[in-house]
């Protein structure tokens, strides 16, 4: 029997990784003064002099990677995400072999030989990161050889428009910009004591006066809390309607969220995930009934291929998936998933008071929504449906 070339498709030609910086993907490289690094409350606030500033210990050390993927025929998918200059590396001299030469449409083979051969030193964090990126470049390619946005790819919008909640620090802003809910940062963890969680929630407080009774709020707990602080947290938080608590201890901490979870008023949901990696984690976060709304980075956890995957077994569990920042990239997704009936969007106006494309100035074209909602015709663009600003001074550590 003849095998027919099934796609037509040209085939990759090169794979290239640059590193920039400056905000976009790795979104806590901002300038002075920009409310993400304002007194956070983190898990190296226990040293005093780490407490003021996440860029203290290192939280932009990495940057911005930029992963191109040219096909044979000069069609250019790209993808940005964290992971600066070792991503570089690991993009260049290690997962390229397993795109150079092949069929664009062998994602999931693609993933699974990036994944694999990398298992031995990667698994999560920074390695995965590198593997989102090349995944997200690929399907941005593939979007962009056969003329289709990736929404429709992974089947198509169930709904007209995208709805969002915004993470800043002016909630009360966000509600009259139209978005559904705010989640505010904490800023004072177990070394702030008593007095510390007396600020947070005093915070709350001032917040929900401002915001009225039903707008929804938030607190994004960036794994700085341990279980007894998160639960103190939760309790106390509950008097003023706290819609969940986010990312409240370490992600390695499943049995810690599961005892949470138990711990919670009822109807308090919780919430993480952003920073856990591929099916395999997630899977120990529903299995163990860590949380309500899970919450992966489409940059961070395994890329578009992994998220499908991800976003399966949580509905099979009746849970929600409403990825992590993520831009394009998690609009993409949202917009073809019941179980992601909503979307975030981070206010990265130093100020919080103003919209501003999330991952400024790294993406032309990038989307925000208005009114708090996005239509889905935004994005109906071939790929992402975005182009790399190509004016940002780009550098590309191991060219081959
Ligand atoms: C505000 C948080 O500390 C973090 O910078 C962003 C985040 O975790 C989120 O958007 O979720
Ligand atoms: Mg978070």
């Amino acid at each position: 029997m003849v095998r027919m070339e099934y796609t037509g498709l040209p085939r990759i030609k090169h794979v290239r990784a640059f590193t920039v910086r400056g905000g976009g993907a790795d979104y806590h490289d901002q300038g002075e003064g920009h409310w993400i690094d304002d007194h956070i409350a983190t898990p190296m606030a226990r040293y005093p002099e780490y407490r003021q500033s996440r860029q203290s210990f290192g939280i932009n050390a990495l940057g911005t990677l930029v992963v191109e993927i040219e096909a044979e025929d000069g069609t250019i998918g790209f993808a940005v995400t964290t992971g600066g200059e070792p991503a570089c590396f690991l993009v260049e001299r290690h997962l390229a072999r397993f795109l150079e030469g092949r069929n664009p449409a062998e994602y999931e083979k693609i993933w699974d030989q990036m994944y694999f051969s990398t298992q031995y030193y990667g698994r999560k964090g920074l390695v995965v990161n590198a593997i989102s990126g090349v995944d997200l470049a690929l399907w941005d390619l593939l979007g962009k050889l056969r003329g289709e946005p990736v929404h429709a790819l992974l089947g198509g919008a169930v709904r007209d428009e995208l709805q969002f909640y915004a993470t800043g620090s002016r909630p009360d802003l966000a509600k009259d910009m139209g978005f559904i809910g705010g989640k505010m940062p904490l800023h004072h963890g177990p070394a702030g004591g008593i007095e510390g969680l007396r600020k947070n929630i005093a915070e709350l407080a001032t917040m929900r006066e401002r915001v009225g009774p039903d707008f929804w709020l938030m607190l994004d707990c960036w794994m700085a809390l341990d279980v007894d602080y998160a639960t103190r947290l939760a309790l106390a938080a509950n008097e003023h309607g706290l819609k969940w608590i986010e990312e409240a201890i370490s992600p390695d901490d499943y049995w810690g969220y599961a005892a949470l979870k138990r711990n919670v008023p009822r109807g308090m949901l919780v919430t993480t995930g952003e920073h856990e990696a591929t099916r395999w984690g997630f899977r120990m976060l529903l299995e163990m009934d860590c949380c309500d709304i899970l919450q992966p980075d489409v940059g961070w956890c395994g890329g578009m291929t992994e998220l499908l995957k991800i976003s399966a077994l949580a509905d099979a569990h009746g849970k929600l998936v409403v990825p992590h920042g993520s831009s394009v990239y998690s609009y993409h997704f949202v917009i073809t998933r019941h179980n992601s009936p909503f979307a975030e969007f981070l206010m990265m106006h130093p100020a919080s008071s103003e919209v501003v494309p999330m991952f400024h100035p790294q993406l032309i074209g990038e989307p925000v929504p208005v009114n708090g909602r996005l239509r889905a015709s935004a994005l109906d663009k071939p790929g992402f449906g975005v182009e790399l600003n190509r004016d940002l001074p780009m550098h590309r550590p191991y060219a081959r």
